[in-house]
């Protein structure tokens, strides 16, 4: 934010809800939890697995600025551009078997991502800086 002038949409013309792309977001917090309730499954002896750590639902582009609109109190100017190339309509996963397998559910959404965001970048505007 105040950064660029415009954020670039890359895409409106998807096969999703509002045409913009769709991803599965989930909170920092969240996965380092997850990772944590994977590790005592292992150190209780079970075997290794692979599963997905995720909230499970699709939110679009225009989903998102709008989330971080409300979180910021800001506008997000935006341009809708061309499509991306490579850029998929739409990726979630399967949350279900890290929730049957780690008992593992998100405790925060897209509100929260945006909330907690916004204030880290409010008090680092420019990032961590060299030191
Ligand atoms: O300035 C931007 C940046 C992103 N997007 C859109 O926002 C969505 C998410 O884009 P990201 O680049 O944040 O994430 P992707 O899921 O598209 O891709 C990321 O996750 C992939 C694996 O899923 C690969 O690791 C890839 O290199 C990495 O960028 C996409 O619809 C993208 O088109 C914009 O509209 N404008």
């Amino acid at each position: 934010m105040g950064v660029r002038e415009k954020l670039s949409v890359f895409g409106d013309d998807y096969d999703t809800r509002d045409g913009t792309g769709e991803r599965d977001y989930i909170h920092v917090m969240d996965l380092a939890r997850g990772h944590v309730l994977a590790v005592v499954y292992l150190l209780a002896g079970n075997d290794s697995i692979t599963l997905n750590l995720d909230a499970g639902c699709a939110v679009s582009v225009l989903e998102m600025i709008a989330a971080f609109e409300q979180a910021s109190g800001q506008k997000v100017p935006y341009d809708i551009c061309p499509r991306r190339p490579g850029d998929v309509a739409s990726v979630y996963a399967d949350a279900s078997h890290a929730r049957e397998v780690l008992g593992f559910e998100t405790a925060f959404d897209v509100a929260d991502m945006c909330r907690d965001a916004w204030r880290w970048q409010s008090q680092n505007p420019h990032g961590y800086g060299d030191s």
